[in-house]
């Protein structure tokens, strides 16, 4: 099988990084095309595959990833709709695009929708997975391959998709904010911030590995956390009295209208 990318952002360069490194893939079947050639030359090099100076040059591949952002999407649109043959999957990660929209934009029924997060560098994605009625399960399986090499895929109903997209493709974001304001925190303390990172991002580690092997509720956790009259209370409280709870819901729905608005 031939994969072609389109767009060599930071979201291609981890999962064609994960692809290769899982060693299912041979790099000669990854045909790569970026509208700046200076990337293309860098993907070449770096990782041996097959670097293309027109888009045309990928065409043939069986499936086609578009890794441009929402906004460039038009652009795409023009260059290769009409040109895709029926067999063709084209697997978009934008972010608010719907399968239908890009069925229409391409002219074209094989449509997969990922949404995949940047966690993908390390291959500890969480990536949504949706496709259209057309795809065989094989084609469906061609494509959850590619993203279960830089982590765990997760099949969703496309209209949980915005969603989706808030908890697990931009909340690495927020977590990244969390683990860093623990470490400035306690470089208030005195703690130099290399030593308070590791010691911050750990713990967040192991936080959500608790949650998802212990089957226990999270207020159900913090509880055998916050030992009577202990320190652990204190710190929960001020987040409670500091609406920590409503913050998140609010950026979460900001990322839902912002997904809502690049349809
Ligand atoms: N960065 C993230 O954490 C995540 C991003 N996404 C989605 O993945 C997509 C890509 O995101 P990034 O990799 O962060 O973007 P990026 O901005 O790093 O990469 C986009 C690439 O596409 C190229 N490009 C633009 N128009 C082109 C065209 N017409 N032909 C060929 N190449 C073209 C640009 O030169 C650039 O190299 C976006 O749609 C985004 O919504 C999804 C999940 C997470
Ligand atoms: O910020 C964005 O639009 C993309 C989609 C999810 C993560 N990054």
């Amino acid at each position: 099988m031939m994969y072609g990318w389109i767009g060599l952002g930071n979201m291609a360069q981890a999962i064609i990084k994960g692809m290769l490194a899982a060693e299912n893939y041979d790099a000669k079947t990854i045909l790569a095309y970026n509208r700046s050639q200076e990337k293309v030359t860098r993907f070449e090099k770096e990782y041996g595959i097959v670097g293309c100076h027109s888009v045309e040059e990928l065409l043939d591949a069986d499936v086609i990833v578009l890794g441009v952002q929402p906004q460039q999407l038009e652009a795409v649109y023009a260059q290769i709709a009409g040109q895709l043959k029926p067999h063709q999957i084209v697997v978009s990660m934008a972010a608010g695009k719907t399968i239908a929209q890009l069925q229409q934009g391409l002219n074209h029924q094989l449509i997969c929708r990922v949404m995949p997060n940047i966690n993908a560098i390390v291959g500890a994605s969480t990536t949504g997975f949706a496709s259209a009625p057309e795809l065989t399960n094989d084609m469906k399986q061609a494509v959850r391959a590619m993203f279960e090499a830089v982590g765990s895929v997760i099949e969703i109903p496309e209209e949980q998709f915005d969603v989706f997209s808030a908890i697990a493709g931009a909340s690495p974001a927020f977590t990244y904010l969390y683990i860093d304001s623990l470490a400035r925190a306690a470089v208030m303390e005195g703690m130099d911030k290399g030593t308070a990172l590791q010691i911050a991002a750990s713990a967040v580690l192991g936080s959500a590995e608790m949650v998802l092997q212990s089957n226990e509720h999270p207020w159900a956790l913090v509880d055998q956390v916050c030992s009577p009259g202990g320190t652990t209370i204190q710190g929960v409280t001020s987040l409670q009295n500091n609406h920590f709870a409503s913050t998140i819901y609010e950026a979460v729905q900001a990322v839902i209208a912002r997904d809502r608005v690049l349809k």
